[in-house]
């Protein structure tokens, strides 16, 4: 699996704090087997994030494409949007399997608005912004991304009974 890593940060674009989650999502895929095979930093800029989502996917850069940052409340989080912008299709129960997880940890899991999404092959996931944040919510829905990749790529196996408990 290949993923690309999109930091949503306005200081960490200003140069004005080291962005350490998107090396901290990178470190944590490399140690389970995934190559990150691009990561940038840029502002919460609602256009940007579109741009930026939308050139990644219709490349195929990447299986899968992970954000963080901008998911929150704050006037500038407009993560989410964006990515439902550039979504060809949603994934309601990524963000509920985020949420539901990480309330485990914190009540204010509850204000990320996160959302999953699919355009063309790529699987994009809104994570926070905070390193903790991230790497909780990637660990949260980790245990379905492989199998919702093969879906997208188009894998035509069965899998009904598969993953029962
Ligand atoms: N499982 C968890 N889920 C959530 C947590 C958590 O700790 N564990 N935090 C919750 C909180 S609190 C909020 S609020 C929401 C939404 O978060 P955002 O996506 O809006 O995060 P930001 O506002 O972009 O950042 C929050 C905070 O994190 C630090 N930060 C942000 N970016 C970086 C970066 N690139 N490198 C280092 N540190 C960064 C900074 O202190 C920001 O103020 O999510 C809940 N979910
Ligand atoms: O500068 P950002 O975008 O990382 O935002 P904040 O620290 O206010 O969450």
């Amino acid at each position: 699996m290949r993923a690309a890593i999109l930091t949503l940060s306005d200081k960490g674009a200003r140069g004005e704090r080291v962005d350490a989650s998107g090396p901290a999502l990178a470190s944590w895929l490399a140690e389970h087997g995934v190559e990150t095979v691009q990561s940038l930093i840029i502002p919460d800029d609602l256009d940007t994030i579109v741009s930026t989502l939308s050139e990644w996917a219709d490349a195929d850069l990447a299986d899968l494409i992970l954000t963080t940052g901008g998911t929150g409340v704050s006037p500038r989080d407009q993560t989410p949007e964006a990515t439902m912008q550039v979504a060809d299709r949603l994934i309601p129960g990524i963000g509920e399997l985020m949420r539901l997880k990480s309330m485990e940890k914190t009540t204010m899991a509850s204000l990320s608005r996160a959302v999953g999404a699919i355009r063309k092959r790529s699987l994009i996931i809104n994570l926070p912004g905070s390193p903790k944040g991230a790497r909780e919510n990637l660990e949260a829905v980790w245990p379905v991304i492989g199998h919702a990749v093969e879906k997208i790529r188009g894998d035509q196996s069965d899998c009904g009974g598969r993953f029962d408990r």
